[in-house]
């Protein structure tokens, strides 16, 4: 019998009954071999051409006109991209197919008709191939559609309850060059659909469950061959304005964020040239996902980047206990910087300028020094760097006003003009002078963020500018997380960290180039002088690094229930004309304040139209796993479904407990656990415990292999494995207010087994079962 329990073959005995499906079956894989031996030999024509290109302009170079020149890179690019394209995908590029009725209406949406179609006809009208990459035939004719085209998309949408024309969808599974299985749905067994005279042919379950079943590694694959309805719709949704996912874990977020990006840059390749920027919580779930896309062939376009590598040349390293992260997370921190920033000017600033000019020495004192100082800043929001030759110039006018404090006003238009001569002559002469400009560095100091930052360090002084923005245990902890770094800030930053920092950046601008200081003859005889050279002036030009790009075309934000206010306004800064893909669970969330997150992304989406999905269907968990995460599910977020299991293994989680307090005793047990599931899976196996036991748990895994990790709470966010140990649940639980929203995600990791592990604060009860999870 077939999936869906209709006879293959006369049902005369059990063994031709088995031997006459495995002769099916070979009859169709044959079938796909001949049609895939038909692709490969057109892409080796495809391939030769791409490389005759690519020779053909290599010659063209000899020619050396201009224009030749530019034509030839053009080639070049074009070609190259093309070869690099097939030579990535000639591995199982191929995976799809889907066989037609004939249609009765063209398309609907772009999309090839759905509409009803003639009950009598069961004859197959059309078969289509579909693979990562489209191919023509010489003639023009689809060998295989790309799996985005709109000519695809029934190959997802198709359901049993609403097949649209496909009458029967193959997933085909090759090994290089080699069909190695197909799986089948028939989507109108009650037709009885023929192809050429003959019954349609049904193999195997299917090709989801298939895929589901098989090991994990430490990379995401791509889901190509088996992406389902409600996730095609959001992967093919329309680009404008914000298109906002929710499910539970499993339900192939990350995944369809991450189709949707290759999707788009297939739909409209200019306009996504822009640049697509994926935002990731953790550098951990970057390197897991950053392979799928190439898999797609996409690749160039896409930035992934973890939310605390989001600024150039700054790497978060660093984690915030929960408490410090909630200050800092928090949009309170725009108004404290502005401050900081302010308070930084002055913090090392002379009190007194003093020139000698017009034959007097001027002074301004710390009264009029103050006045000047407000008049720069004045109420606009200008960069302070950048207010810099303001500064300059209101210190001349205060120094002329002080030469000419006794003379009297002029009266006439001569006089007038005759004083404005003097004071053009006197600031020309005051500006070049060495108290001057020193006096200038000093109190308008060209400040970078890390160093404002840096002024934080000391909690006397944030007491003193929070003003009511924080509290004075608030201020001690910030100052605490940055005791380390030094003046200039330097020492290791935090993913929070990182927002503040570009939020200082716009608050500060990028400093003005110092300007280059008149070469007194006399300096140069004492070789005291302050002279920039060329050769130095071109080092510094030669050692500016290629800035990051500042402004997306479309941005995918990943795990967005994680974001912090300062983190939204972070992305928002490089979105500014972009559209949006923000998928997240608010039941995993780890930030402790929804609404003032959802406020924050409220004003950066602005009033882009919004378009919502959710998806239901749980990918990753079986239903045994899923059922005790649903225990703590109910209390993290009580009234949130829980994402339906696709499937159950009938392997139940294990509950073990260790009575002995000692840390010892723990660790033995969570290494026998993770030894005891190394031999169980094929393929990794992670321990997650609270974060701050993670470097007992690095030694609990010492020696195990790579299939072994150990992870901090915050850090299993998005992965994956085949079998976890959850260990210490109410440590995880208790570590902040989130605490068992985070303890959800860590329960959720595991696609087969799923081991929890007590020590005594976990009050277990004789099975092991620890209080939280009864
Ligand atoms: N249509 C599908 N076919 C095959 N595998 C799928 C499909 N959808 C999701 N999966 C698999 O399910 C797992 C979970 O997917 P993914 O990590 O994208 O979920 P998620 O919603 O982001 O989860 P979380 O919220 O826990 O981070 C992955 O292994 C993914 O490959």
């Amino acid at each position: 019998m077939g999936a869906h329990g209709r006879p293959h073959a006369a049902d005369t005995s059990t063994a031709d009954s088995a031997a006459a499906t495995e002769g099916l079956r070979q009859r169709e894989i044959a079938g796909e071999q001949r049609h895939l031996d038909t692709v490969y030999q057109r892409l080796e024509e495809k391939l030769a051409e791409a490389e005759y290109v690519l020779e053909d302009a290599a010659k063209r170079v000899q020619v050396g006109t201009p224009g030749a020149l530019a034509e030839r890179d053009a080639q070049v690019y074009r070609a190259g991209a093309h070869l690099n394209r097939l030579n990535n995908e000639f591995e199982d590029f191929l995976f799809g197919r889907i066989d037609l009725q004939q249609a009765d209406a063209p398309e609907e949406h772009g999309i090839p008709s759905f509409t009803p179609l003639d009950p009598t006809d069961q004859n197959v009208a059309q078969t289509l191939h579909i693979g990562r990459l489209g191919v023509l035939d010489a003639e023009f004719g689809p060998l295989v559609i790309d799996w985005r085209a709109p000519a695809a998309a029934p190959f997802y949408r198709a359901t049993p309850l609403e097949p649209g024309r496909v009458l029967r969808r193959r997933v085909i599974r090759s090994k290089g060059r080699k069909v190695i299985g197909v799986e089948d749905d028939l989507l109108r067994p009650d037709l009885a659909p023929t192809l050429d005279g003959q019954e349609l042919a049904v193999i195997g379950d299917g090709a989801l469950m298939a895929s589901l079943g098989r090991a994990r590694s430490h990379t995401m694959r791509d889901i190509v061959s088996s992406i389902q309805k409600e996730q095609d719709e959001v992967i093919r949704a329309p680009a404008a304005g914000a298109t906002l996912v929710t499910g539970g874990p499993g339900t192939g977020k990350t995944a369809v964020a991450l189709h949707r990006a290759a999707f788009l840059l297939y739909q409209d390749r200019r306009r996504y040239a822009g640049g697509i920027l994926v935002v990731s919580p953790t550098p951990l779930l970057v390197s897991y996902t950053e392979g799928v896309l190439p898999a797609l062939g996409e690749e160039g376009q896409v930035a992934i980047r973890a939310v605390g590598s989001l600024v150039d040349g700054i790497e978060a390293e660093r984690y915030d206990t929960p408490e410090t992260a909630r200050i800092k997370g928090s949009a309170r921190m725009v108004q404290l910087l502005r401050r900081t920033a302010r308070a930084a000017l002055e913090l090392r600033a002379p009190t007194e300028l003093k020139v000698v000019a017009r034959g007097e020495v001027l002074r301004l004192d710390a009264g009029r020094l103050r006045a000047v100082r407000g008049h720069v800043v004045g109420s606009g929001g200008t960069p302070l760097n950048l207010l810099r030759p303001r500064a300059r110039r209101l210190l001349l006018d205060a120094l002329w006003a002080e030469a000419i404090r006794d003379l009297p006003k002029p009266t006439d238009h001569y006089g007038r003009e005759q004083r404005q001569e003097e004071k053009e002559a006197f600031d020309e002469y005051v500006s070049d002078e060495a108290p001057f400009l020193d006096f200038l560095d000093a109190w308008w100091p060209a400040l970078t963020p890390r160093q404002v930052l840096a002024s934080l360090r000391n909690a006397k002084h944030t007491n003193r500018i929070a003003r009511r923005t924080v509290t004075p245990e608030e201020a001690r902890r910030l100052a605490a997380s940055w005791r380390h770094l030094d003046d200039r800030g330097a020492g290791g930053l935090t993913a929070h960290d990182v927002a503040l920092l570009d939020e200082l950046q716009l608050l500060l601008g990028e400093p003005a180039r110092p300007k280059v200081r008149e070469v007194d003859a006399v300096d140069l005889l004492t070789g005291l002088d302050e002279v920039t050279t060329y050769a130095d002036r071109s080092a510094r030009t030669r050692e500016r690094v290629p800035v990051e790009r500042t402004e997306y075309a479309h941005v995918i934000v990943d795990e967005a229930q994680d974001l912090t206010p300062m983190q939204w306004r972070m992305i928002g800064r490089r979105a500014r004309m972009a559209t949006w893909t923000i998928v997240g669970d608010p039941a995993q969330s780890s930030w402790p304040f929804p609404q003032e997150a959802q406020a924050a992304l409220d004003e950066v989406l602005g009033s882009k139209p919004r378009r919502r999905h959710t998806l239901t269907v749980n990918y990753r968990n079986p239903a045994e796993i899923a059922e005790v995460a649903a225990k703590v599910l109910a209390l993290a977020a009580p009234g949130t479904p829980s994402p339906s299991a696709v499937r159950s293994t009938g392997i139940v989680p294990r509950f073990a407990a260790v009575a002995d307090p000692a840390p010892a005793a723990f660790g033995a047990a969570a290494r026998a656990e993770l030894v005891r599931l190394l031999g169980e899976v094929d393929g990794t196996v992670a321990v997650v415990v609270p974060m701050d036991r993670r470097a007992e748990a690095a030694g609990w895994i010492e020696g195990l292999g790579d299939r072994a990790v150990a992870l901090g709470s915050l850090e299993a966010k998005g992965l994956e494995y085949d079998a976890t140990v959850v260990a210490d649940p109410t440590g995880i639980a208790g570590e902040s207010e989130a605490g068992l929203r985070v303890l959800y995600v860590a329960l959720t990791r595991a696609t087969q087994r799923l081991t929890v592990l007590s020590g005594p604060d976990d009050l277990a009860d004789s099975a092991g079962v620890p209080a939280l999870l009864r």
